[in-house]
C-alpha cells in the first residue's frame, strides 16, 4: 500500500492506494499533517511507502520521524518523470504541475494533453504527443479571486464561491460572482480554444478544488477528476521505482 500526499498552498490532500485503486481519501488542513498520518497510518498499516509532493511551505523533515515505520519519497525536481521538460526555468517549476504533467503522459499514452488544475493558483500544464513539457500558465483561483478583491479595494465584501445569475451581474454580489466565476469559465475556454486551433488529437484533464464547481459550467467537454493529483502521485511514484 502506498500514502500519497500532495500539500498545496491551501490545504492538504492524501489518499491510501493498493496498486491503483484508491482506498481511502483524506483532505485536511495544514496543522493537523502529523496527527491525520499517524491516524491514517495506524488504519491502513500495511502501507509500505509514503510519496509526498509539496509546493506549501512544508519541508522534507517533517516527515523524518516516520522514516521508521516506511518509505519516505518526497518528490524534487532530481527524480526521473517521464516526459521531457523544456520549460526555460525547470527547477522553478511546482512540483505538483510535475507530477501532474507525468500522471497525464502515463495515463493518456501518445496524444496532447492539457491538465488544468484549479487550486489556490490554476494552473495549465501542456505536454505534447512526444511527451514534451512545453509550459501552460498560472493564474490566480477562484477563492483567491475573491480573497483579492476584498483585501485590495475599500467597499468590496469578501463573499465565498457562488453560482452567479447572469453574465449582467445586477447587484454588487452578483457584478463579484459575474466577474469571478464567469471570467474564470471565460478565461479556461478562451484557452482550451486557443490549445485546439493549434494542437489536435487532444485530452484535457481539469483537477483541484474548484474542479467540480467548474465542470459543469464548461462550453468545452473535458474530463473532471478530482483525485487526478493524487492518482499521478502514486503513478510517478511507480515509474521511479521501475526506472531508478
Ligand atoms: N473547505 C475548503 N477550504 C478551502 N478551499 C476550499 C474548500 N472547499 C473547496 N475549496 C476550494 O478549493 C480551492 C483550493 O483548492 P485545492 O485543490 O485544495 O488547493 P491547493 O491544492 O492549492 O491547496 C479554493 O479555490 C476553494 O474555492
Ligand atoms: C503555481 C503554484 C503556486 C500552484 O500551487 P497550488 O495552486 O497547487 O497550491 C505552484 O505550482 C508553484 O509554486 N509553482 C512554481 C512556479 C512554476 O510552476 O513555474
Ligand atoms: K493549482
Amino acid at each position: 500500500m502506498v500514502l500519497t500526499v500532495d500539500i498545496g498552498n491551501t490545504r492538504i490532500k492524501a489518499a491510501v492506494f493498493e496498486g491503483s485503486t484508491v482506498l481511502e481519501k483524506f483532505v485536511f488542513e495544514k496543522n493537523e499533517l502529523e496527527k491525520k498520518i499517524k491516524k491514517i497510518l495506524k488504519k491502513f498499516q500495511n502501507c509500505s511507502d509514503l510519496v509526498v509532493a509539496s509546493v506549501g511551505n512544508i519541508e522534507r523533515q517533517s516527515f523524518l520521524a516516520l522514516e521508521k515505520e516506511l518509505n519516505i519519497h518526497f518528490l524534487t525536481h532530481e527524480d526521473v518523470f517521464p516526459f521531457v521538460n523544456k520549460y526555460a526555468t525547470p527547477k522553478t517549476l511546482g512540483i505538483d504541475r510535475m507530477v501532474l504533467a507525468a500522471g497525464a503522459t502515463l495515463q493518456f499514452p501518445k496524444q496532447n494533453r492539457l491538465v488544468i488544475d484549479a487550486g489556490t493558483c490554476i494552473t495549465y500544464d501542456f505536454i505534447d504527443e512526444f511527451d514534451h513539457y512545453l509550459g501552460g500558465a498560472i493564474s490566480p483561483g477562484l477563492r483567491l479571486r475573491y480573497e483579492t478583491l476584498h483585501n485590495y479595494t475599500a467597499k468590496l465584501p469578501l463573499l465565498s464561491l457562488e453560482a452567479p445569475d447572469s453574465y449582467i451581474g445586477n447587484s454588487t454580489f452578483q457584478a463579484i460572482h459575474s466577474g469571478i466565476v464567469n471570467g474564470f469559465v471565460y478565461e479556461i475556454d478562451g484557452f482550451i480554444d486557443e490549445y485546439r486551433a493549434n494542437y489536435s488529437n487532444f485530452i484535457i484533464i481539469l483537477t483541484g478544488g474548484d474542479a467540480e464547481f467548474l465542470a459543469k459550467r464548461l462550453k468545452n467537454t473535458i474530463f473532471a477528476n478530482s483525485n487526478f493529483l493524487l492518482e499521478s502521485l502514486n503513478q510517478t511514484f511507480q515509474y521511479k521505482i521501475n526506472n531508478d
